[in-house]
């Protein structure tokens, strides 16, 4: 697997522990930046982020803003992306088994490093249901 990753400058420094964390467990990872606490406009790395999955770069993503929201709306605007902003691991496992989300979006102002890795961990290592139910309704998120 291949994790796409993106941050503004507020989510730079847990990026870089996200890359610590996958560099351990040697999970391939693409970093689409932004590469430094310089100020920057999130919704680039949300837009490049998503692309990368899209195209087929890579499987997974990771965006890291400040809060995780403007990030997140970002990559929802794209068909086909499902980005959610999870704080805990009961959401990022949900998430994954339920709605099939292809982008965790974290707040680098709002966890820490600890509990990010863990949510990361679970976001990464869930696979989709598959159930059903939860296929009917991820193909109504795309219909007007
Ligand atoms: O949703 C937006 C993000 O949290 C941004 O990281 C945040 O707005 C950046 O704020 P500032 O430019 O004040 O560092």
């Amino acid at each position: 697997m291949r994790v796409a990753l993106g941050s503004d400058h507020g989510g730079f420094e847990l990026k870089q522990e996200i890359i610590k964390y996958l560099e351990e467990k040697n999970i391939e990872y693409k970093d689409y930046g932004c590469y430094s606490t310089e100020s920057t406009d999130y919704p680039i790395y949300a837009k490049k982020v998503a692309h990368g999955i899209l195209d087929g770069e890579c499987e997974l993503g990771i965006l890291v803003c400040g809060t995780g929201i403007g990030i997140s709306i970002t990559a929802n605007k794209i068909k086909g992306i499902r980005a959610a902003v999870c704080t805990d691991c009961f959401t990022a496992e949900a998430t994954r088994l339920h709605n099939d989300a292809n982008i965790l979006a974290l707040g680098g102002r709002v966890v820490g490093p600890g509990l990010a890795v863990k949510i990361v961990d679970t976001f990464l290592n869930t696979p989709f249901s598959g159930d059903e139910r939860h296929i009917r309704r991820i193909a109504q998120i795309e219909t007007e």
